[in-house]
């Protein structure tokens, strides 16, 4: 028997709707494998804990979610409560940053009955890899005077090395998939790190020539993501236009709150984190309707990094057929509830098993 110990981090909003309909899942999914089970234990590290203890987390935080085999987070951010940038960066950024988990690996794919908001999709199936330590998402920068006077500067920092490493990713990423790597750039804007990023991107593709590449300035490739998403294998991009990026794929696919993905660390040293894409979504907040969705294809992931990829194709699977079958939160044009939605998951799961 294999067993995985899961550090669990609901967060914020949705976080705490969401997150506990995917652990039943998980529940689930160990039951129908017979050979893994999990251990959770669970953090309450979010804005209410801020409201408390004056920090997202305790200090030694990062020293207690070092031992464990993943991470399982929800959303972070209450802007009622807490600036989104001081939240987000004590918390979620701190996360990512100080474990290493350099790469964030976003798939977006059509997905079976779902109405896609686009007129005709074909079938697209892509992934997204976002560099996830540098770039645009940085504290580097200042504001000074204020009035009229006023300045804010903010430096984005691209590395060789971090750069290379994304884009490396994504090249052996393809080769698993359809051998097709699209790079999103803005060099024609962006006057140092996009030609940077053009120039690094030239280099790797070098090493990789049974994969085809395509580089689009990310405004038209933003564009493309809604008039032939199908056309798509692997994105590479920078940690700000994958972020963008990648709400747009989980809207294509009918709803962003089905959209997943996995924060990896890439050089063993620091366990991965899996999130959703999604946010804490405090419109929705409390009235049970979140998509779990989102979550659940994000444990799906955390499988598939376990090397269980087998019972989680069967759980993205029976994912589709319970939204085939019109079982689906209000964000997806149905009628039911968080729990609704997840319980018919297990159970179909359970049946399966
Ligand atoms: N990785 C993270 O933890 C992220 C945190 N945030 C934080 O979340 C808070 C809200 O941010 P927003 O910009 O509103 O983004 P958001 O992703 O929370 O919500 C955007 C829209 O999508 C809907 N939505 C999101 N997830 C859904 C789900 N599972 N089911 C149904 N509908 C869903 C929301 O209701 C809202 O209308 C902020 O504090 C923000 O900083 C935002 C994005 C990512
Ligand atoms: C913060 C955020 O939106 C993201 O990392 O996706
Ligand atoms: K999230
Ligand atoms: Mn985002």
């Amino acid at each position: 028997m294999k067993k995985w110990e899961i550090a669990v981090i609901p967060g914020d909003g949705i976080g705490k709707e969401v997150v506990p309909a995917a652990l039943d899942v998980l529940k689930a999914v160990a039951d129908v494998h017979g050979g893994i089970s999990f251990s959770f234990t669970e953090f309450p590290w979010s804005c209410d804990y801020y409201m408390e203890h004056g920090k997202m987390m305790p200090d030694d935080g990062l020293e207690t979610l070092r031992n464990f085999d993943a991470i399982f987070l929800g959303a972070v951010g209450n802007p009622k409560l807490v600036p989104d940038h001081i939240s987000l960066w004590g918390l979620l950024l701190k996360i990512r940053r100080e474990f290493e988990q350099v790469i964030n690996i976003r798939p977006a794919k059509y997905f079976r009955g779902l109405s896609s908001p686009l007129a005709e999709p074909r079938e697209f199936d892509f992934i997204v890899v976002r560099e996830n330590s540098e770039g645009e998402y940085s504290e580097i920068g200042g504001r000074i005077h204020r009035g009229e006077d006023e300045i804010a500067i903010q430096n984005a920092v691209f590395t060789r090395k971090g750069t290379e490493r994304a884009m490396r990713y994504a090249f052996e990423l393809a080769r698993k998939r359809k051998r097709h790597v699209t790079s999103a750039t803005k060099s024609n804007g962006i006057f140092h790190t996009m030609p940077f990023w053009d120039e690094v991107f030239a280099d790797v593709k070098r090493d990789y020539p049974d994969v085809a590449t395509a580089s689009y300035h990310i405004d038209a490739l933003a564009a493309f993501f809604v008039t032939r998403p199908h056309t798509f294998d692997v994105v590479v991009a920078s940690n700000l236009f994958g972020d963008i990026l990648t709400d747009l794929g989980g809207a294509i696919m009918g709803s962003i709150g089905i959209a997943p993905a996995a924060n990896i660390n890439v050089n063993g040293k620091y366990p991965s984190m899996f999130e959703p894409v999604h946010g804490s979504a405090p419109d929705i907040y409390g009235q049970g309707i979140a998509n779990p969705i989102g979550q659940i294809w994000t444990a799906k992931l955390m499988l598939d990094h376990f090397g269980e990829e087998e019972i989680g194709a069967l759980l993205l699977q029976t994912i589709e057929d319970v939204a085939a079958d019109g079982i689906k939160t209000p964000d997806l044009g149905g009628t039911a509830t968080t729990k609704e939605v997840t319980e018919e998951i297990c159970r179909r799961l359970r049946k399966r098993g």
